[in-house]
């Protein structure tokens, strides 16, 4: 036995050897590129001295170029080399452009009929593809049409390949191989010597590692029925529906890099990834850098897709479940309609200073209640309009569906017309010259009379989407908005929860639902064209008077880039990520950044906690309007074993009855744990559970509780490190942990009409173990399973 053992280390030694030499290939070429790079960098700094503007603009090009390069380079990727497949005869000799043959099956002859065939062609797949100083693939990018029999193939349906090869690789050197055999039924040949087997398969080492706070990428161990979904063709929209733990992030996330890498112009219109909670975007925003890909994509949370109105920070607030149901409706549509219309009579909050919520101006100082007249001198007399004429011409404004803000230029024309048409200037002349020369000297003259000024910025005021939201707290008001829409009840407490904006700066605290609501209500008010500004002048430039004679400086691509960025509203591709949740309003608010787009929406009906399914299904058709839909479901749970994927089935036939759970590809042994309080003092309990927890695994714990526990739970926890997490139960959405602790499930089933289905979300968090602690709403029996637990 030992002699075997020998045997298979020291072939596993050789092999490693081999694919050693072929990684000290790879970055000897890399080394060579970084020096052609770094050459081109000075060189294109020596061109910048020229001066001319044709010669900088070149040198901008030429520096962006370089520098991209450089960067992927000399950024050292943790397993840059990571695959390799060894492939038979193809059926035609092409060769495609990286190099490698085109072919996926394999020529007539290319097995002997005593079931004996030669390797023909060997790839080796990485992050990027290198080819060597003739042009021969030494790496070929996983993204590339020949890479893809890595992840194709399989025993039952091989195509070319015979072995395919993971290499596990740190920096510069070869750390171990895991080879699966796609033809075991061959005897073949390479260079002469039978084709060596390492080991039993690269995904289940993936599987086992440790879990830390941010995901890893899969490029690796990319699984058949995935690999379909991250290259399916960019047309129009992909669905992807499947359980807990079946990659449906992590294909998002490498169907994004993979969509650059196919068509770098057609997506540098950029993608943008939504994410549900701003937790979810910081554990899986490491993953496209590491697939080479940063700067096209935005990973975004739902509650900052506005950032002008949320902050950077976005919005991380959560509505009790009633109001959220309230604001997520689409019911909330008309009444916001009202609003932004309404809002023009209602005074401004009595204090200035406040943050725009779209604009780039601090309000200015307090105006006066909405004014019911306006009195202005021309031609050296009065001229009034009273409150019934100015109503009419409100009125008659806002007639139509234009948007509120873009409307008060016509406000504006309208209040002339009505002044002229009392001015005693106006029957002076019959010649229409000189009529038309007075009105225009009578509205220069009136539209710039300091009263009529203020009196349209009271009358008429820019709205901004908080300043209308604020306005809807007041209960008689959003009463008057929401009737035959909202219920009295309802009206209420929509109301109440506005309260925290209707603050003197109206910069109270938003929740996520709200930033939807923002989202509309910037649609439906508008944003004027602002003057530009014109660019600041370099002080010395202003001296000398050498503005004039130097070329106008000309943007750089990256300045370009970073403001395209900027500027960005719209996107090429948008990706929405754990889309059972989203509302009809947040499903409208994505909607508007990808009218021209194309789509992909992974999800599970089954993890939804929005309350109404049906009504957040017509939301997304109509933001995905009529566009065709390709359809691909992820089967195999890739996060829990079965000991704990079984328990959470459970839990899925009380809140869908009939859904299928997807089948775990692995088991620990490691069955869930039951705890129930001890002594009363459920803080003690859960600290306890997690203290064993993080001496049982190497990586994460994460604490699952109601949301209204989420505070209290982290004092619980506080001392026990950074290894461990103390989340709300919708918090948890997408993320995994090496253990979990579920706190109280009756408690989390509870809180929403969607609680089971959260329930679920939080029984599927952990790849290795599971505790779940009852609290006092749970009936646990003698071995500790909580009611809704057991079979
Ligand atoms: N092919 C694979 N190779 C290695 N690991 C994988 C593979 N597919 C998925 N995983 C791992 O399984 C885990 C679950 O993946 P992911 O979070 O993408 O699933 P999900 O379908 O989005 O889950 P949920 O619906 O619960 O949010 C992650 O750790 C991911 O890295």
């Amino acid at each position: 036995m030992a002699a075997q053992d020998a045997a298979v280390d020291s072939l596993r030694d050789r092999e490693i050897g081999v694919e050693q030499e072929h990684l000290d290939r790879v970055y000897h070429r890399l080394e060579e590129k970084i020096d052609e790079a770094e050459f081109l960098m000075h060189d294109a700094v020596k061109r910048g001295q020229v001066g001319t503007p044709g010669a900088l603009a070149e040198r901008d090009a030429q520096v962006f170029r370089a520098g991209v390069h450089l960067n992927r380079l000399n950024s050292e990727f943790e397993d840059f080399l990571f695959g390799r497949i060894d492939l038979l005869l193809g059926k035609d000799g092409e060769r495609g452009p990286d190099g490698a043959y085109t072919s996926v099956e394999p020529a007539e002859d290319a097995v002997r009929e005593d079931a004996t065939a030669d390797i023909a062609e060997t790839l080796h797949i990485g992050r990027i593809g290198v080819l060597d100083a003739d042009y021969a693939p030494l790496v070929i990018d996983w993204r590339a049409p020949a890479a893809a029999p890595f992840y194709r193939s399989t025993p039952k349906d091989p195509g070319r390949v015979v072995r395919r090869r993971v290499i596990r690789s740190k920096g510069r050197k070869v750390l171990g191989v895991e080879d699966d055999l796609m033809r075991p039924e061959l005897t073949a040949y390479l260079g002469g010597e039978k084709l060596p087997v390492i080991g039993d398969g690269a995904l289940m080492a993936a599987l086992g590692q440790a879990r830390s706070h941010t995901m890893r990428d899969i490029v690796a161990s990319i699984q058949a029925e995935q690999d379909l979904v991250i290259r399916a063709p960019a047309a129009s929209v992909t669905e992807v529906t499947g359980g807990p733990g079946t990659g449906k992030t992590a294909v998002a996330l490498h169907r994004a890099a993979y969509l650059l890498y196919q068509d770098r112009r057609r997506y540098a219109g950029g993608i943008l990834i939504v994410s549900p909670t701003p937790l979810l975007v910081a554990y899986t925003e490491g993953v496209l850098p590491s697939l080479g890909e940063e700067g096209q994509v935005a990973i975004r949370a739902i509650g900052s897709l506005t950032e002008e109105a949320t902050g950077p920070e976005g919005a991380t607030a959560y509505d009790e479940p009633a109001i959220a149901r309230i604001k997520g409706s689409s019911r909330m549509l008309p009444v916001l309609r009202k609003a932004a219309r309404g809002a023009l009579e209602v005074p401004r909050p009595a204090d200035a200073g406040g943050r725009l919520a779209f604009g780039d101006e601090p309000e200015r100082a307090a105006a006066p209640a909405t004014p019911t007249r306006l009195r202005v001198v021309a031609f050296g007399a009065r001229i009034e309009l009273e409150a019934d004429e100015l109503r009419r011409i409100r009125h008659n404004v806002l007639g139509g569906t234009a948007p509120v803000n873009l409307l008060r230029p016509r406000a504006r024309k309208l209040l002339l017309d009505a002044l002229w048409s009392k001015s005693s200037g106006r029957g002076r002349y019959t010649d229409p010259q000189l009529v038309a020369e007075l009105r225009s000297s009578f509205d220069e003259d009136v539209s710039t009379e300091t009263p009529f000024l203020e009196f349209l910025d009271a009358w008429w005021p820019e709205l901004t989407p908080r300043r209308v939201l604020a306005a809807m707290a007041d209960e008689k008001r959003l009463a008057r908005w929401s009737r035959r829409i909202l219920n009295q009840g309802e009206a209420r407490r929509l109301a109440r929860s506005l309260k925290r904006l209707d603050t003197a700066d109206g910069s109270g605290p938003l929740s996520v639902h709200d930033v939807a609501l923002l989202d509309e209500l910037q649609a439906l008010l508008g944003t004027p064209a602002r003057p530009k500004r014109k660019r600041e002048m370099d002080p010395l430039d202003q001296l000398s008077g050498l503005e004039e004679l130097m070329p106008q400086r000309e943007e750089t691509q990256w300045e370009r880039a970073e403001r395209l960025a900027a500027e960005r509203t719209e996107y090429a591709h948008v990706i929405v990520d754990e889309a059972q949740d989203l509302t009809p309003m947040q499903w409208r608010m994505v909607g508007r950044r990808g009218r021209h787009a194309t789509w992909t929406i992974v999800g599970d009906p089954a993890q939804s906690s929005w309350s109404d399914p049906d009504e957040a299904a017509a939301a997304k058709d109509e933001a995905l309007g009529s566009r065709p839909r390709r359809r691909f479901t992820l089967t195999v749970n890739y996060r829990n074993p079965a000991e704990i994927a079984e328990l959470a089935a459970k839990v899925l036939a009380l809140a869908m009855p009939g859904m299928e759970s997807p089948s775990a590809v692995r088991s620990t042994g490691v069955v869930p744990r039951f705890e129930p309080v001890r002594g009363g003092d459920l803080a003690a309990t859960v600290r306890a559970e997690a203290r064993r927890l993080l001496a049982e695994v190497d990586g994460t714990v994460g604490v699952v509780v109601a949301m209204d526990r989420r505070a209290e739970a982290r004092e619980w926890l506080a001392e026990l490190g950074e290894r461990v997490v103390a989340l709300g139960s919708l918090e948890a959405k997408g993320l995994e942990y090496d253990a979990t602790v579920v706190v109280s499930p009756a408690e989390i089933a509870d809180e929403s009409p969607a609680g089971l289905r959260v329930l679920y979300v939080a029984l599927t968090r952990a790849t290795q173990q599971l505790t779940v602690v009852s609290g006092e709403r749970d009936v646990p029996d003698a071995d500790g399973v909580p009611d809704l637990l057991r079979d």
